[in-house]
Formats: C-alpha cells, structure tokens, sequence
C-alpha cells in the first residue's frame, strides 16, 4: 500500500483526478473488457476528484465516452430521486457534467423487488465488463469502506446491510439533521469486491478520518477496520490531506514521504515505465 500526502483536500483531489484521467487515456482495450471501468464512491471526500475530472473533461483532457462505473453503494428504501440518494448524488456530481453514457454508468437499485437478486446480478454485471480497472473508495470515520461496517466479512461480497449507529449518526448531516430520516440499510459492495478491482485509490480527509486512517495504515488487517483490506491490494494507493494524517505516527508520515522523494528521483532519471516497474504506481498529472 502507498500513501501519498497533500496540503489540503483541494490538491488530493487534484492528485487524485489526474491519476484517473491519466489511467483512462492509457487504457488498452481488448475484446473481454473494451471499456475502461471505474468504481465510484459518494460522499463529501470525493467531491473534489470528481471536479477535477469535470476540470480535465471541460479541458479536453479526458473523455469518458469509453468508461463504465459501478457505484460501491446506495441506500435501500428511499426514492431513486430523493436528494440524498446516491443516484441523484453521481448524476448531480458527475455524470450529468462530462461525456459519460448514462446507460454505461451502474448503480445498485436500493428499491429492487428482489434485493438479494440485485446485488447478485450486479456482481455478475462487473464480471461481464471484464472487472474494474480502478476502485475509486473513500472511509467511513469507522474505517469502512462503501458499507462493509466494523465485523463485514473481508471475503463479503454485493449484499443487504445494516448501517452502524455511527454511520447513520455521521450521515444525519446529509438528512437536515433529523436521525428518523436517514436509511438503516443499504446495498453495498463486499470488501472482496473491491479487493477483485485492478487498482483501488482511497481518498482520505480531514481530521475526523485520522484515526481510520491510522488503523487502516498502521494496525493490522482487521475485519473491525474494513478499509485495512487494502493492506494485502496488490495496487492499492491512499491519498490524504494534512489534517488525516494526525493521528499517524510521525515516522509513518516521514516514511512515506521519502518514498515519494525517491520515486520523484527515479521518475526524473528513468521515467514514468521505469518507475512503474520498480513498483512504484504512482503516475505523473494528466
Ligand atoms: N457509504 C459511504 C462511504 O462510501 C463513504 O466513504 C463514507 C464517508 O463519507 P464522507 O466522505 O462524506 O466522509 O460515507 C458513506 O458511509
């Protein structure tokens, strides 16, 4: 797993967004998998990846006429156009501001008649597609990842699940604060699922996701840290800001900083490939 710091949420999601576009125009289709397919969160820590991608869209630099998502989660039982869902959230956010096909962007049906089936087919959705490239994620203050709340299984996969009373107590902001309003159960992808995704970058901010992101950093593997999975990811890439790093050891920060220093050097000297072959991922702006 990498860390990568920034000053503020603002340049994370400057970082953050030029990774993606830079993903998405080197992607090499084939016939299994002729899209770029990407996993989208919700939730106010990605907002400001998802506006430099609309920055970089507007700007020419990228097009998603090739990109399919599959959104980690979306409540069950309110409306698809209540405010608060999720599907309103990516259209609202994203999708109705770049290039996407809205028929290629996937989102779970929280009011399907059959949950259970739902959550089956879009698993068996994401395998169609030739399984996602990149796992955009970001965590709960409770170190969850999409919905896998403290105890999910780390093998889980697209379900039904009830929501932590500190989830539904987090998200009563989205709700004007009123505690009876926010959904207390959700479709949500398993930890597994993101595990399966190619690449999973991680969006970290602000101070009350320090001590997740301490745990999911510095602790072990643990089913109480959901987004700790990520230790054992092939390809996995935290990007934080300055205030979540808090609660990190300061020899933790300072490691991961000189590994950056380094790939800095190694990128000057060797280049981008060279740099990707000696394991480290990280890829220069779009
Ligand atoms: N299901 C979502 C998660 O996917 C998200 O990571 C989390 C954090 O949201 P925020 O970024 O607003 O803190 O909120 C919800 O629980």
């Amino acid at each position: 797993m990498r860390l990568t710091i920034r000053d503020t949420k603002t340049e994370v999601g400057h970082y953050i967004g030029d990774y993606i576009a830079r993903r998405i125009n080197t992607f090499v289709a084939t016939p299994g998998h002729p899209n770029f397919v990407l996993g989208c969160p919700t939730g106010s820590s990605p907002l400001p990846v998802y506006a430099r991608l609309v920055e970089l869209y507007k700007a020419g630099k990228v097009s998603f006429k090739n990109v399919v998502t599959f959104n980690m989660d979306e409540y069950v039982g309110i409306p698809r156009d209540h405010p608060e869902s999720y599907h309103t959230f990516m259209f609202k956010n994203f999708f109705s501001l770049i290039d996407i096909d809205p028929k290629n962007t996937n989102l779970l049906n929280g009011n399907a008649e059959d949950l259970y089936h739902e959550c089956e087919a879009y698993e068996a959705k994401i395998l169609e597609v030739g399984g996602i490239d990149l796992f955009l994620g970001g965590i709960g203050a409770d170190g969850h990842i999409a919905f896998n709340e403290p105890g999910s299984s780390l093998k889980s996969r697209t379900r039904i699940k009830t929501l932590a009373y500190e989830t539904i107590l987090d998200n009563c902001r989205f709700f004007n604060n009123d505690l009876a309003a926010v959904p207390r159960m959700a479709l949500t992808v398993g930890v597994q699922t993101v595990m399966d995704a190619k690449e999973v970058v991680l969006v970290v901010t602000g101070q009350n996701k320090a001590l997740a992101l301490s745990q999911m950093i510095e602790g072990g593997v643990n089913h109480m840290v959901t987004a700790s999975a990520l230790q054992s990811h092939p390809w996995a890439l935290v990007v934080c800001d300055e205030d979540a790093t808090s609660e990190l050891r300061v020899k933790t920060v300072k490691y991961f900083k000189s590994i950056e220093k380094v790939q800095d050097e190694v990128e000057a000297k060797y280049g981008e490939v060279a740099s990707v072959r000696l394991g480290l991922s990280r890829v220069t702006a779009a």
